[in-house]
């Protein structure tokens, strides 16, 4: 039989019958290669010759070791092998004992980190991968994105991924969940990678955060950094650092979400630099619950106003005149703000911030709290005033100043939209699903979303829980002479 080759599309050519017949129907057949046997096997020869170069190359550490103790039992006897491994054993469980951090960094984490490469990642890539969608096949081949790197943390693997060329992190996004199940993690997010084309996968195995964490040291008044003051934790274990010092702090969340323990950790943290007149804290407090509880505090530190009928206003409009003062005095001469006795460093606390801009019955306050805010909000930074404003409702027709706070943390909640809001487009599809936070205070209360200036993925964080008796505590502190019992 006679064969001919027909070019059906650009790369597409098939092998077709001969015809005599010009009218007959074509006979479609695919095309067959005879190649020599000799070629076969050299052709697999080399295919295996590149797997072992590259798996030697890859792990040139473990199987280095390997082979030197193989060798050493084939020289010197069996004995020698089994004594080097407990000599090994021995130390590592010295280092271990003596040094545990560095003992975790370079041995524990490092060998952990392979071990759910080869065991966890490599080995259902391929299966989970195809299943989820994000590979590609072409003309019979299949084309599948690379596991470049695994790194573990005690609650999370991070997995560098290099992604087939066209392919964009969304496509990833999309399928977290499959992932998520496919790898047995409880919770995937993508990162963008080191460089275009490369995501890291974070797959989060347990919830670092489910525990509260107890109200933080204070801290010495050295210690204390007004752009980034601790009060909290970071799923990674980092410290939560919040910054004050040139911004204004928004803290979204639903009722019950840990409002107050954002707010008091905050002051916890600044209590030093109140006591030494370097910070006060003006607090606004309507629903008189959070903040009443720390009002001789405020009173003494700072001003306290809960009182609806124009306090809460005038407090607000002394804040904006002073700072219209500070700002003519300052002017021309310097740039940078550092807090002294006779400038302080002011801190606005407005406990609900939608009583003030929103639900207060009458209109005259509204605006007057709205124009004050307005003008703490947009000057205040660099003449040392930072407010930092709480609510519930994170909608716009509720509080349409908050495109005035740079630095927004969302606490649990209600609705999924009212994520971006707060924290940005796009927030919610990087991972900050702050509408899925538990609603049990044990589990949930506290914890957030932030975004870090460094990166514009969020990053969860839990506030420290500061309770009545710790503020009691933070009150003596301030006060010695004040029966705190009775104040409080
Ligand atoms: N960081 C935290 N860790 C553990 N539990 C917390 C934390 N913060 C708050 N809680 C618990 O959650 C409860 C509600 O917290 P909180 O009153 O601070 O919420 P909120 O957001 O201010 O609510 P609302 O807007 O109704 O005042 C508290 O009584 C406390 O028991």
């Amino acid at each position: 039989m006679a064969w001919e080759f027909r070019k059906l599309a650009p790369g597409e050519n098939v092998a077709v019958e001969t015809q005599r017949d010009p009218f007959a129907a074509p006979k479609w057949a695919p095309p067959v290669w005879h190649m020599p046997e000799g070629l076969v096997l050299l052709v697999n020869a080399v295919r295996v010759l590149v797997r072992t170069v590259v798996f030697l190359v890859r792990n040139i550490v473990p199987v280095s070791a390997a082979s030197a103790l193989a060798w050493s039992g084939y020289a010197y006897g069996w004995t020698v092998p089994v004594l080097v491994l407990a000599l090994v054993g021995v130390g590592l469980g010295v280092w271990a004992a003596v040094d545990r951090p560095s003992f975790v960094r370079w041995i524990a984490r490092p060998v952990r980190s392979w071990w759910r490469m080869a065991f966890v990642y490599r080995r259902h890539w391929q299966p989970v991968l195809v299943t989820a969608g994000l590979t590609k096949t072409h003309h019979g081949r299949e084309y599948l994105p690379s596991l470049v790197r695994v790194r573990c943390s005690p609650t999370s693997d991070r997995v560098l991924v290099r992604m087939l060329k066209g392919q964009a992190p969304d496509a990833w996004e999309r399928v977290a969940v499959n992932l998520a199940h496919g790898f047995g993690a409880t919770l995937v997010r993508v990162r963008d990678g080191d460089r275009p084309g490369r995501v890291w996968l974070e797959f989060v195995r347990t919830d670092a955060l489910a525990e509260p964490i107890p109200a933080l040291p204070v801290p010495d008044a050295s210690e204390v950094d007004l752009s980034g003051l601790m009060i909290g934790r970071c799923e990674d274990g980092s410290p939560w650092r919040l910054r004050l010092l040139g911004t204004h702090v928004l803290i979204a969340g639903a009722t019950g979400a840990g409002k107050g323990s954002v707010i008091w950790s905050t002051i916890r943290a600044l209590l030093p630099l109140m006591l030494s007149g370097l910070v006060e804290v003006w607090a606004i407090d309507p629903k008189r619950m959070e903040l009443s509880f720390g009002r001789v505090l405020f009173e003494r530190y700072g001003r306290y106003s809960s009182d609806p009928s124009g306090g809460m206003v005038k407090l607000l409009e002394t804040a904006a005149e002073d700072m219209n003062e500070r700002a003519e005095r300052f002017a021309g001469l310097t740039r940078s703000f550092t807090p002294s006795a006779e400038f302080p460093f002011r801190v606005i606390v407005v406990d609900e911030l939608a009583f003030l801009t929103a639900y207060c019955p009458e209109r005259d306050l509204r605006k007057r709290a709205e124009s004050a805010l307005a003008v703490l909000t947009s000057q205040g930074r660099s003449v040392g005033y930072c407010v930092i404003g709480a609510q519930q409702d994170a909608r716009k027709e509720v509080n349409n100043l908050r495109n005035l706070f740079p630095d927004r943390i969302a606490l649990r909640l209600d609705e999924d939209e009212q994520v971006d809001m707060v924290l940005g487009d796009g927030a919610r599809d990087r991972g900050a699903l702050a509408d899925q936070i538990s609603s049990v205070p044990q589990i949930g209360a506290g914890v957030g979303f932030v975004r870090l200036e460094t990166s514009p993925d969020p990053v969860r964080v839990r506030a420290a829980y500061v309770s009545d008796a710790d503020i009691r505590q933070m009150v003596a502190l301030a006060l010695p002479d004040l029966d705190v019992e009775g104040a409080a």
